[in-house]
Formats: C-alpha cells, sequence, structure tokens
C-alpha cells in the first residue's frame, strides 16, 4: 500500500499548543490532531506545512523544529507523518473544515482523543 507523506505543526502560543479536531464528515472523524496535510508534488516539507496551516487555519506559523517521523498504518491507508513545531506569528484563527480546536497546557493535551499517528508524536514533544 502507498505511504502518503503528510506534515503537522505542534503550534506554539506561548505556553500553549493548538489541538484541532476533525469533522465527523472527515476520515478518523472526531479525533484530534496538529494541522497539517499531504505534501503535494515539487513541495517542500516546510511549504506544505505552512500551506495547508493556512488554508486550513487561516493563521501565520514560523517553523522551528523537525522531530521524528511516524509511519503509521491505519485499517485503510498508510501515512508518513512529518511534525514540526512552530510558533503562532499572526492572522485570526478560523477553523475552514475542522469542527473545533483547543489551546490546550500539556495536562490538557494528554486527555485528548488523538488520531493514532499522532501518539508518538505527542509523547515525543512532552518529553522535550
Ligand atoms: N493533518 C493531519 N493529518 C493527520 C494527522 N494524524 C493523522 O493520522 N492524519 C491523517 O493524515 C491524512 C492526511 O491529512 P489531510 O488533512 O490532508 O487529509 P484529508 O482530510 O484532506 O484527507 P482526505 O480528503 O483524503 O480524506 C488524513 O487522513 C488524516 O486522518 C495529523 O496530526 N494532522
Amino acid at each position: 500500500m502507498k505511504t502518503i507523506p503528510v506534515t503537522c505543526a505542534i503550534i506554539q502560543f506561548g505556553s500553549k499548543v493548538l489541538a484541532i479536531q476533525r469533522s465527523e464528515t472527515m476520515k478518523l472523524p472526531l479525533k484530534w490532531e496538529f494541522a497539517g496535510g499531504k505534501i503535494e508534488p515539487g513541495e517542500s516539507e516546510i511549504e506544505c506545512v505552512k500551506r495547508e496551516i493556512f488554508e486550513e487555519l487561516n493563521i501565520h506559523i514560523e517553523v522551528k523544529e523537525r522531530l521524528n517521523p511516524v509511519i503509521h498504518q491505519y485499517p485503510d491507508f498508510k501515512i508518513k507523518l512529518i511534525p514540526f513545531t512552530a510558533d503562532y506569528v499572526s492572522g485570526e484563527l478560523k477553523l475552514k473544515e475542522h469542527s473545533d480546536y483547543v489551546l490546550a497546557n500539556k495536562q490538557e493535551l494528554i486527555n485528548l482523543d488523538w488520531a493514532e499517528a499522532d501518539l508518538p508524536i505527542l509523547k515525543e514533544y512532552l518529553k522535550a
């Protein structure tokens, strides 16, 4: 099965982190994730993550650090999820596709119902 490359951003708003919830009609309905999406042909990872964040959230970010990618097999597709830490820079946050968001501290992040591929990423981020 083809592995789909996907970037995502752990966006820091001061001491809080943005998590977003997938809508009922998306794949992995109502799961929480970090904003991001599929890499388009010819696009770099960083170009992708910045573009997706603007498209999904209407905000600009500064990308900081690349964390370890996670390869995860869901029942019907397989992704390589490439995470970056980032800082919020500008823009009014507006959800374009997702159903909800939280700006959460570490304990609140742990308690969300995450997409499975995000769990190792969350663990690595919280260890730092
Ligand atoms: N953006 C993002 N996608 C994630 C994360 N974790 C995770 O498993 N995914 C999965 O990676 C896939 C690609 O993301 P996407 O945001 O471009 O997907 P999409 O909803 O447009 O997909 P679709 O329109 O093909 O259903 C989705 O199926 C999504 O479920 C994450 O933290 N961020």
